[in-house]
């Protein structure tokens, strides 16, 4: 990876000559990212890195942020870009790979504009996955993984989020060519078939 300024107290990864490689996983709440991100891992050696994951953590590490991200989360709002991207930052350094999926950023114009500002890196290809709204809201209610934010209130909120804000996101590498664009809504294995043509570098075999 890059030159790593270790010095810097806030984890500062300037990277000036080998640049990692980066796709972003976006998605409505509910799409299957990290399901497919831990394939992904599996087949392809990529070090996943979920945003809400890392901010989830930061809570519960006792962080001076933590009130703040935890009632950002609460109302599906989008924490500001500042504290996501030295989370995903250190999580970079921390990692010892050159191969990310970051999944759940950027969600807005100002996580993707101050990603690469800071970081100078553009990702490889952005992997969306598109699913309609009543079956990402099926999957949420019925996650059981203990969130606070999958009740149906904040859950509205989160889609109105996705549409408003991390949409345009989405519509931005579009206009670059960049968005490698899934169906979502069929079974996992089928999913996570598509998503393996996407990984495997044209004229290699897709394998099992
Ligand atoms: N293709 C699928 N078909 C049916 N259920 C699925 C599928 N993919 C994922 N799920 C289930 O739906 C739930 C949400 O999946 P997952 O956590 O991967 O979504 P996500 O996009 O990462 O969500 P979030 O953005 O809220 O973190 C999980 O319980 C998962 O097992
Ligand atoms: N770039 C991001 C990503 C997430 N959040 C907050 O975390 C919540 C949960 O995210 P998941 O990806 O795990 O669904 C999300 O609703 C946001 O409140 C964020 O602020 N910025």
């Amino acid at each position: 990876m890059g030159t790593v300024d270790a010095a810097n107290k806030d984890v500062n990864v300037s990277l000036t000559d080998e640049k990692p490689i980066v796709v972003f996983v976006l998605g409505g709440p509910g799409s299957g990212k990290g399901t497919q991100c831990a394939n992904i891992v599996q087949h392809f050696l990529y070090t996943h890195l979920s945003a809400g994951d890392l901010l989830r953590a930061e809570i519960k590490s006792g962080s001076e942020n933590g009130t703040m991200i935890q009632n950002m989360i609460k109302e599906g709002k989008i924490v500001p870009s500042e504290v996501t991207i030295k989370l995903l930052q250190k999580a970079m350094l921390e990692s010892g790979n050159d191969k990310f999926l970051i999944d759940g950023f950027p969600r807005n114009e100002e996580n993707r504009a101050a990603f690469e500002a800071v970081t100078k890196i553009e990702p490889d290809f952005v992997l969306f996955f598109k699913c309609p709204e009543e079956e990402m809201e099926r999957r949420l209610l019925s996650r059981n993984q203990g969130r606070e934010d999958d009740n149906i209130e904040t859950i509205r909120k989160r889609f109105n989020v996705f549409l408003e804000s991390s949409l345009p996101v989405i519509q931005y590498y579009k206009a670059k060519g960049k968005v490698r664009e899934i169906d979502a809504a069929k079974p996992i294995e089928e999913v996570f078939e598509a998503v393996k043509v996407v990984f495997t570098p044209k004229g290699e075999k897709v394998t099992a």
